[in-house]
Protein backbone atom coordinates (compact mmCIF):
# COMPACT_ATOMS: atom_id res chain seq x y z
CA UNK A 1 0.00 0.00 0.00
CA UNK A 2 1.52 3.39 -0.97
CA UNK A 3 0.44 5.37 2.20
CA UNK A 4 0.02 9.31 1.73
CA UNK A 5 -0.24 11.11 5.43
CA UNK A 6 -1.84 15.09 5.15
CA UNK A 7 -2.46 17.63 7.45
CA UNK A 8 -6.33 18.16 6.71
CA UNK A 9 -8.93 16.47 4.48
CA UNK A 10 -8.45 19.94 2.18
CA UNK A 11 -5.15 18.65 1.44
CA UNK A 12 -6.51 14.97 1.06
CA UNK A 13 -8.90 16.33 -1.40
CA UNK A 14 -5.98 17.68 -3.33
CA UNK A 15 -4.14 14.52 -3.38
CA UNK A 16 -7.38 12.72 -3.70
CA UNK A 17 -8.15 14.61 -7.10
CA UNK A 18 -4.35 14.19 -8.59
CA UNK A 19 -5.06 10.19 -8.08
CA UNK A 20 -8.08 10.70 -10.33
CA UNK A 21 -6.12 12.97 -12.76
CA UNK A 22 -3.39 10.86 -13.32
CA UNK A 23 -5.51 7.77 -13.64
CA UNK A 24 -7.35 9.55 -16.12
CA UNK A 25 -4.42 10.80 -18.26
CA UNK A 26 -3.21 7.42 -17.68
CA UNK A 27 -6.27 6.46 -20.14
CA UNK A 28 -8.85 5.01 -17.06
CA UNK A 29 -12.01 5.22 -18.14
CA UNK A 30 -14.35 3.66 -15.61
CA UNK A 31 -14.61 5.11 -12.22
CA UNK A 32 -15.92 3.55 -8.87
CA UNK A 33 -17.70 6.51 -6.69
CA UNK A 34 -18.23 6.23 -3.06
CA UNK A 35 -20.89 8.62 -0.90
CA UNK A 36 -20.02 9.37 2.77
CA UNK A 37 -18.42 12.53 4.20
CA UNK A 38 -15.09 11.32 3.20
CA UNK A 39 -14.95 11.78 -0.82
CA UNK A 40 -16.31 15.05 -0.59
CA UNK A 41 -13.04 17.22 -0.63
CA UNK A 42 -11.80 15.04 -3.59
CA UNK A 43 -15.30 16.07 -5.32
CA UNK A 44 -14.56 19.18 -4.62
CA UNK A 45 -11.31 19.77 -6.41
CA UNK A 46 -12.53 17.69 -9.28
CA UNK A 47 -15.81 20.24 -9.95
CA UNK A 48 -13.11 22.99 -9.66
CA UNK A 49 -10.45 21.41 -12.19
CA UNK A 50 -11.18 20.97 -15.89
CA UNK A 51 -11.35 17.26 -15.63
CA UNK A 52 -13.93 16.10 -18.26
CA UNK A 53 -15.84 13.01 -17.34
CA UNK A 54 -17.88 13.27 -20.77
CA UNK A 55 -16.25 9.65 -21.94
CA UNK A 56 -16.26 8.21 -18.48
CA UNK A 57 -18.65 5.64 -16.80
CA UNK A 58 -18.94 5.64 -13.22
CA UNK A 59 -20.60 2.72 -10.89
CA UNK A 60 -21.20 3.62 -7.25
CA UNK A 61 -20.59 1.39 -4.53
CA UNK A 62 -23.94 1.46 -2.78
CA UNK A 63 -27.56 2.65 -2.66
CA UNK A 64 -30.06 2.00 0.21
CA UNK A 65 -33.09 -0.19 0.15
CA UNK A 66 -36.54 1.21 -0.38
CA UNK A 67 -35.06 4.91 -1.12
CA UNK A 68 -36.19 6.29 -4.65
CA UNK A 69 -33.23 8.71 -6.80
CA UNK A 70 -34.95 12.10 -6.10
CA UNK A 71 -34.83 11.35 -1.80
CA UNK A 72 -32.30 13.69 -0.50
CA UNK A 73 -31.24 10.79 1.49
CA UNK A 74 -30.47 8.84 -1.23
CA UNK A 75 -26.85 8.04 -2.48
CA UNK A 76 -28.01 8.34 -5.87
CA UNK A 77 -28.91 12.31 -5.22
CA UNK A 78 -25.96 12.55 -3.15
CA UNK A 79 -23.94 11.72 -6.13
CA UNK A 80 -25.69 14.12 -8.39
CA UNK A 81 -25.45 17.37 -5.93
CA UNK A 82 -21.72 16.57 -5.09
CA UNK A 83 -20.70 15.75 -8.66
CA UNK A 84 -22.63 14.62 -11.46
CA UNK A 85 -24.51 17.99 -11.50
CA UNK A 86 -21.12 19.36 -12.31
CA UNK A 87 -19.12 16.99 -14.15
CA UNK A 88 -21.24 14.71 -16.05
CA UNK A 89 -20.45 10.98 -16.83
CA UNK A 90 -21.10 9.11 -20.36
CA UNK A 91 -22.84 6.65 -17.84
CA UNK A 92 -23.54 6.61 -14.16
CA UNK A 93 -24.58 3.11 -12.52
CA UNK A 94 -26.01 3.01 -8.89
CA UNK A 95 -27.90 0.23 -7.40
CA UNK A 96 -31.50 0.86 -7.74
CA UNK A 97 -33.14 0.89 -4.95
CA UNK A 98 -36.56 0.85 -5.92
CA UNK A 99 -35.86 -2.21 -7.42
CA UNK A 100 -39.15 -4.87 -6.92
CA UNK A 101 -36.89 -8.09 -7.10
CA UNK A 102 -33.94 -7.16 -4.91
CA UNK A 103 -31.98 -11.03 -6.34
CA UNK A 104 -32.29 -9.51 -9.75
CA UNK A 105 -31.34 -6.25 -9.11
CA UNK A 106 -28.56 -8.02 -7.08
CA UNK A 107 -27.38 -9.76 -10.26
CA UNK A 108 -28.39 -7.02 -12.42
CA UNK A 109 -25.56 -4.61 -10.56
CA UNK A 110 -22.82 -7.83 -10.89
CA UNK A 111 -22.97 -7.58 -14.18
CA UNK A 112 -22.82 -4.01 -14.16
CA UNK A 113 -19.24 -4.49 -12.72
CA UNK A 114 -18.51 -7.29 -15.13
CA UNK A 115 -19.04 -5.33 -18.22
CA UNK A 116 -17.51 -1.98 -16.45
CA UNK A 117 -14.33 -3.04 -15.06
CA UNK A 118 -12.94 -0.53 -12.87
CA UNK A 119 -9.96 1.42 -13.13
CA UNK A 120 -9.59 3.33 -10.03
CA UNK A 121 -12.28 2.90 -6.92
CA UNK A 122 -12.34 5.39 -4.22
CA UNK A 123 -13.46 4.11 -0.98
CA UNK A 124 -14.02 5.66 2.44
CA UNK A 125 -14.17 3.25 5.96
CA UNK A 126 -16.06 2.83 8.60
CA UNK A 127 -15.12 3.25 12.07
CA UNK A 128 -15.29 -0.54 12.21
CA UNK A 129 -13.57 -0.90 8.82
CA UNK A 130 -16.25 -1.67 6.56
CA UNK A 131 -16.22 -0.83 3.21
CA UNK A 132 -19.06 -0.02 1.15
CA UNK A 133 -21.61 -1.60 3.58
CA UNK A 134 -19.58 -4.98 4.08
CA UNK A 135 -19.55 -4.87 7.35
CA UNK A 136 -17.17 -7.30 9.42
CA UNK A 137 -17.79 -10.83 9.02
CA UNK A 138 -19.00 -10.11 5.58
CA UNK A 139 -17.62 -13.35 3.63
CA UNK A 140 -14.38 -12.22 1.45
CA UNK A 141 -15.48 -13.84 -1.91
CA UNK A 142 -19.02 -12.22 -1.98
CA UNK A 143 -19.90 -9.49 -5.01
CA UNK A 144 -22.97 -7.32 -5.05
CA UNK A 145 -25.34 -7.72 -1.98
CA UNK A 146 -28.65 -6.89 -0.47
CA UNK A 147 -27.44 -5.95 2.87
CA UNK A 148 -29.15 -5.67 6.40
CA UNK A 149 -27.97 -2.23 8.03
CA UNK A 150 -26.27 -2.42 11.01
CA UNK A 151 -28.78 -1.04 14.32
CA UNK A 152 -25.99 1.45 14.48
CA UNK A 153 -25.93 2.76 10.87
CA UNK A 154 -30.04 2.88 11.18
CA UNK A 155 -29.50 4.96 14.60
CA UNK A 156 -27.11 7.06 12.83
CA UNK A 157 -29.55 7.59 10.00
CA UNK A 158 -32.25 8.43 12.24
CA UNK A 159 -31.55 11.85 12.28
CA UNK A 160 -32.39 12.69 8.80
CA UNK A 161 -35.63 11.29 8.50
CA UNK A 162 -39.34 12.60 10.18
CA UNK A 163 -40.59 8.99 10.71
CA UNK A 164 -38.64 6.09 12.08
CA UNK A 165 -39.70 3.84 10.09
CA UNK A 166 -38.53 5.59 6.66
CA UNK A 167 -35.11 5.10 7.89
CA UNK A 168 -34.19 2.34 5.64
CA UNK A 169 -33.34 -0.94 6.95
CA UNK A 170 -30.95 -2.65 4.01
CA UNK A 171 -28.81 -1.84 0.97
CA UNK A 172 -27.64 -2.66 -1.78
CA UNK A 173 -23.20 -2.78 -1.84
CA UNK A 174 -20.78 -4.04 -3.97
CA UNK A 175 -19.05 -6.69 -2.36
CA UNK A 176 -15.46 -7.50 -1.31
CA UNK A 177 -14.51 -9.71 -4.24
CA UNK A 178 -16.18 -6.65 -6.36
CA UNK A 179 -14.03 -4.37 -4.96
CA UNK A 180 -10.75 -6.23 -4.95
CA UNK A 181 -11.75 -6.38 -8.76
CA UNK A 182 -10.93 -2.60 -9.39
CA UNK A 183 -7.44 -2.29 -11.02
CA UNK A 184 -6.58 1.06 -8.58
CA UNK A 185 -8.35 1.63 -4.95
CA UNK A 186 -7.79 5.21 -3.29
CA UNK A 187 -8.71 4.48 -0.02
CA UNK A 188 -9.33 8.05 1.98
CA UNK A 189 -9.78 8.40 5.95
CA UNK A 190 -9.86 11.66 7.63
CA UNK A 191 -10.32 12.40 11.66
CA UNK A 192 -9.37 10.51 14.82
CA UNK A 193 -12.22 8.25 15.03
CA UNK A 194 -10.87 5.90 11.70
CA UNK A 195 -7.66 5.89 13.47
CA UNK A 196 -8.44 2.06 14.91
CA UNK A 197 -10.04 1.15 11.47
CA UNK A 198 -6.71 2.91 9.35
CA UNK A 199 -4.21 0.93 11.77
CA UNK A 200 -6.55 -2.42 11.41
CA UNK A 201 -6.43 -1.91 7.69
CA UNK A 202 -2.59 -1.38 6.90
CA UNK A 203 -0.74 -3.04 9.86
CA UNK A 204 -3.16 -5.11 11.75
CA UNK A 205 -3.91 -8.90 10.78
CA UNK A 206 -5.77 -9.70 7.69
CA UNK A 207 -8.79 -10.81 8.94
CA UNK A 208 -12.65 -10.75 7.90
CA UNK A 209 -13.02 -9.04 11.02
CA UNK A 210 -12.11 -5.75 9.54
CA UNK A 211 -13.27 -5.78 6.07
CA UNK A 212 -10.92 -3.37 4.62
CA UNK A 213 -7.61 -5.41 6.13
CA UNK A 214 -8.80 -7.10 2.92
CA UNK A 215 -6.98 -4.52 0.45
CA UNK A 216 -3.33 -5.62 2.24
CA UNK A 217 -4.11 -8.32 -0.72
CA UNK A 218 -4.30 -5.71 -3.19
CA UNK A 219 -1.07 -5.01 -5.49
CA UNK A 220 -2.40 -1.54 -6.24
CA UNK A 221 -3.95 0.74 -3.57
CA UNK A 222 -3.01 4.23 -2.36
CA UNK A 223 -4.26 5.51 1.00
CA UNK A 224 -4.66 9.15 1.86
CA UNK A 225 -4.63 10.01 5.44
CA UNK A 226 -4.63 12.40 7.83
CA UNK A 227 -2.22 13.24 10.63
CA UNK A 228 -5.53 12.35 12.98
CA UNK A 229 -6.12 8.94 11.24
CA UNK A 230 -2.72 7.99 10.57
CA UNK A 231 -2.14 8.68 14.68
CA UNK A 232 -2.53 5.10 16.21
CA UNK A 233 0.04 3.45 13.14
CA UNK A 234 3.34 2.32 14.33
CA UNK A 235 5.51 2.20 11.06
CA UNK A 236 6.38 5.53 9.08
CA UNK A 237 4.77 6.65 6.24
N1 LIG B 1 -21.63 2.97 3.13
C1 LIG B 1 -20.86 4.09 3.63
C2 LIG B 1 -19.39 3.85 3.39
O1 LIG B 1 -19.18 3.77 1.99
C3 LIG B 1 -18.57 4.97 4.00
O2 LIG B 1 -17.22 4.80 3.69
C4 LIG B 1 -18.75 4.98 5.50
C5 LIG B 1 -17.98 6.11 6.18
O3 LIG B 1 -18.64 7.33 6.04
P1 LIG B 1 -17.96 8.74 6.19
O4 LIG B 1 -17.12 8.95 4.99
O5 LIG B 1 -19.12 9.71 6.24
O6 LIG B 1 -17.17 8.71 7.44
O7 LIG B 1 -20.13 5.16 5.79
C6 LIG B 1 -21.13 4.37 5.11
O8 LIG B 1 -21.34 3.22 5.82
Amino acid sequence: MKVIVVKSDVEGGKEGYNVFAEEKKNGAKTFGLATGSTPVTTYKEIVASDLDFTDSVSVNLDEYVGMSADNEQSYNYFMKSHLFDYKPFKTSYLPNGLAEDSDAEVKRYDKVIDDNPIDLQILGIGRNGHIGFNEPGTPRDITTHKVPLTQSTIDANARFFEHEEDVPKFAYSMGLASIMKSKHILLEAFGEDKADAVKGMIEGPDTVDLPASILQNHPNVTVIIDEAAASKLEGKY
